[in-house]
């Protein structure tokens, strides 16, 4: 597979809503909140198995009800367009 075009995250960030750029590396974050637990697990849940459907895989920390998550490509070195498809869905879902 052909490596995805380098768009950075000023690119990204101008087509979602709550994300951020990283500090240091080229990347976007956001942090998502839940109920509890049980509401952040399915989240992340069902993020993994549509993640690993696109063979794109977020960075992500999780304490009880929050899920912090960071998107970037490693085949282009910064942000795609795979991680704001990837972040899109995330939104999607996390409402
Ligand atoms: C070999 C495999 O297809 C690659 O390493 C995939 C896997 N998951 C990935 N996830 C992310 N976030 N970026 C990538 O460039 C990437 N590449």
């Amino acid at each position: 597979m052909t490596a995805p075009a380098k768009i950075g995250a000023a690119a990204a960030l101008s087509q979602l809503q709550g994300w951020t750029a990283a500090d240091g590396k080229d990347a976007i974050e956001k942090t998502f909140r839940f109920a509890d637990f049980n509401a952040a697990f399915g989240f992340m849940t069902r993020v993994a198995i549509e993640a690993d459907k696109r063979d794109h895989h977020p960075e992500w920390f999780n304490v009880y009800n929050r899920v912090e998550v960071t998107l970037t490509t490693h085949d282009c070195d910064g942000v795609s367009e795979r991680d704001v498809q990837l972040a899109r869905f995330m939104d999607a879902i996390s409402g």
